[in-house]
């Protein structure tokens, strides 16, 4: 992994109220140079605050938010394309000239922006909606805007919040390409998202927040190794309840068929026996959990 002291985005030891409301609890994480780091947790989790603080959209009560190794000031801000939840962009303004404006806004020159707007705009499939007011464009067309609008001056960071919501597959798969090459170009990527799949597929760490604490960081295979084995049990006879004695047995959910989370105590053949003594088995499997089971465990955990 890469350093965050070297072209990488840090947040460390973040604190922020809101009156008697604790929005975030000593928050830290770093995003190294080409790193892509997902930031999940349930809806009013701290994601949007954190990453308002390192925008400086929100001021913290303590705590600080690093770029390179320096605390990111006024100078540093212009280099990190956002993507704000609130999605910033004026509605009465045509598409192409804003970007432009933005573009001209972080230094480029009024034929670099013009050669941004239009690259950006072809690449995010905006193209023919160059003259049209952001304002009459589709949702979606519009988040397509936004993220132009985040990468039309080539930042050294990218903090994007939710890119991914309301997309179609096609978007998304666009989206999911433009995170995956900036990252190459070695730019920290820092994006919130509730879709876990997708942050699972294109992220090298991650972090679960929840009640404004981190609750769980690191890469995601590490993460998933440590959430320990998963034993898949399709014995519709059995009882609920049935394994909740057996040892090594950690955790057990009774649904269509029986999870169980199991620690290195635990003896397959064991509970095979007991699962067999309720009645027929369909089925017998061990796995490591998905980052959605390896959520709902961290989440529901407190
Ligand atoms: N300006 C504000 N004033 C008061 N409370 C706020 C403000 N901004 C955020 N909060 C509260 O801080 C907490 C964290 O909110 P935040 O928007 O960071 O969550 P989030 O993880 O981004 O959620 P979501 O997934 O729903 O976008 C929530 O309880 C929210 O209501």
């Amino acid at each position: 992994m890469a350093s965050a002291d070297s072209g990488g985005l840090a947040v460390v030891g973040l604190n922020k109220t809101f009156g008697s409301l604790t929005a975030l609890s000593d928050v830290s994480f770093e995003v190294g140079a080409g790193e892509i780091f997902g930031f999940v947790g349930s809806n009013g989790a701290g994601k949007s605050t954190t990453m308002r603080i390192i925008l400086g959209v929100l001021a913290a009560n303590s705590g600080e938010a690093l770029f390179d190794g320096r605390v990111i000031d006024a100078d540093i801000r212009r280099r990190i394309g956002y993507m704000p939840e609130e999605r910033g962009l004026y509605p009465k303004m045509k598409v192409g000239d804003q970007l432009v404006y933005l573009a001209r806004l972080h230094g480029l020159s009024a034929s670099d922006a013009a050669d941004a707007t239009a690259y950006w705009t072809q690449r995010l499939g905006v193209e023919a909606r160059i003259r049209d007011n952001v304002g009459d464009l589709s949702l979606g067309n519009q988040q397509r805007v936004q993220l132009a609008a985040a990468l039309v001056f080539a930042p050294d960071v990218l903090v994007l919040d939710e890119p991914f919501s309301g997309l179609d597959p096609v978007a998304v798969d666009v989206m999911s390409e433009v995170i995956l090459e900036k990252s190459r170009d070695g730019v920290p990527v820092l994006f919130s998202s509730h879709q876990l799949e997708l942050v699972q597929r294109l992220c090298d760490r991650v972090g679960i927040i929840a009640k404004g604490r981190m609750r769980a960081l690191g890469a995601v295979d590490e993460l998933r190794a440590r959430g320990g084995v998963r034993l898949r049990i399709d014995a519709p006879n059995a009882p609920h309840g049935w394994a909740d004695t057996l040892p090594g047995v950690v955790r057990a959910d009774y649904g269509g068929e029986t999870v169980l989370q199991v620690d290195g105590s635990h003896d397959d053949q064991r509970i095979l026996t007991a699962a067999l003594a309720t009645g027929p088995v369909h089925a017998f499997a061990s796995a490591t959990p998905d980052l959605t089971e390896m959520f709902r465990e961290v989440v529901t955990a407190q």
